[in-house]
């Protein structure tokens, strides 16, 4: 649906994306996650055709964003721009709106008033933090766009609203494969809502996965060996991402598939173990520390 290949962006002599490659399927919730300053927004002001790559090439559909009005109507992108409706209320937001999309149905609109608990006649400028971020999903889900592009869109929402934006985004793209791609720094937040994962490190797209498939070369384990220091993985097939001692109990988080790692733990001596559930926020973590660790080896060459 969204493709992006060889994405190359800067500001003056900062080099933010570098060679990036990216593709959401139809229908996906794509979570995209990174550093602070890796260049998230960057891109999804890509994606939504308000900036333009300085090389690559970025399509919707088989289409070019950045030079083709009808099918930036297909994107609705949400960062904390909410904040420049400043005078225009909810309903003149609306209208607004209604105007640069045809998808936009004032049905949908009325419907939506139950879920938004304030009068569509009220002002931006005197709506809370939170209430500003609500009126634009109001107005998001009026306007039944093919693609949302969310850039930290549920900060600062209270958990009851984020939980039911969360259920809507997920029916609609049950209903009508809506498309979503969605930054944030909550990965549970993500892990709950996204079906694929996108990391940015140094201006690439260093992993971009189906959320299940993530998780299964990559296990946690918990057991106790005699062996005092050593890991039991302690071999060339595997990669010890993270190594913890808690008293006799080693937790470790190693590369490899849970076969292989059940059969080594089966046979070595040790009394116990466990395989646990990862999370994302450890992947995260597993990964860009790995990378980290490999961008030093090279830099101190
Ligand atoms: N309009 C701009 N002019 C100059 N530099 C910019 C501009 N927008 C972003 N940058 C720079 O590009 C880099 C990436 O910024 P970006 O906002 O895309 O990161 P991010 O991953 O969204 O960060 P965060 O997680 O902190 O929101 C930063 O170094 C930032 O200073």
């Amino acid at each position: 649906m969204i493709r992006g290949k060889g994405i190359y962006k800067g500001f003056s002599n900062n080099e933010v994306l570098c060679d990036l490659n990216i593709n959401v399927k139809k229908g996906s919730i794509y979570g995209l996650v990174g550093e602070n300053g890796c260049g998230k927004s960057t891109l999804l002001k890509i994606l939504n055709g308000i900036y333009d790559c300085d090389k690559g090439n970025v399509t919707c559909c088989d289409k070019g964003i950045f030079e083709s009005p009808e099918t930036k109507e297909k994107i609705f992108f949400m960062n904390e721009s909410v904040y420049n409706f400043y005078g225009f209320s909810v309903k003149a937001m609306a209208k607004f709106f209604s105007t640069q999309y045809k998808t936009f149905s004032w049905e949908r609109f009325k419907e939506l008033e139950s879920v938004f608990k304030f009068p569509s006649s009220k002002k931006m400028n005197n709506l809370s933090k939170g209430q500003k971020k609500q009126a634009m999903f109001w107005i998001a889900f009026s306007l039944k766009p093919d693609v949302m592009i969310l850039d930290e869109p549920l900060d600062g929402l209270d958990p009851m609203i984020r939980k039911r934006i969360k259920e809507m985004i997920i029916n609609e793209t049950a209903d009508r494969e809506m498309t979503t791609i969605i930054s944030s720094h909550n990965l549970l937040e993500l892990e709950d809502l996204c079906d694929h994962i996108g990391i940015i490190y140094r201006g690439k797209i260093i992993i971009e996965k189906d959320l299940d498939d993530l998780k299964v070369d990559m296990q946690k384990i918990q057991y106790v060996s005699e062996l005092e220091d050593t890991s039991v993985f302690d071999d060339d097939r595997f990669e010890v991402v993270k190594h913890e001692k808690r008293g006799k109990v080693k937790i470790e988080i190693v590369r490899g598939y849970k076969e292989e790692i059940v059969d080594v733990l089966e046979n070595s001596r040790i009394t116990f173990y466990d395989i646990m559930p990862l999370t994302l926020e450890e992947i995260f973590i597993a990964e860009l520390e790995g990378k980290e660790y490999e961008y030093e080896k090279i830099m101190v060459r």
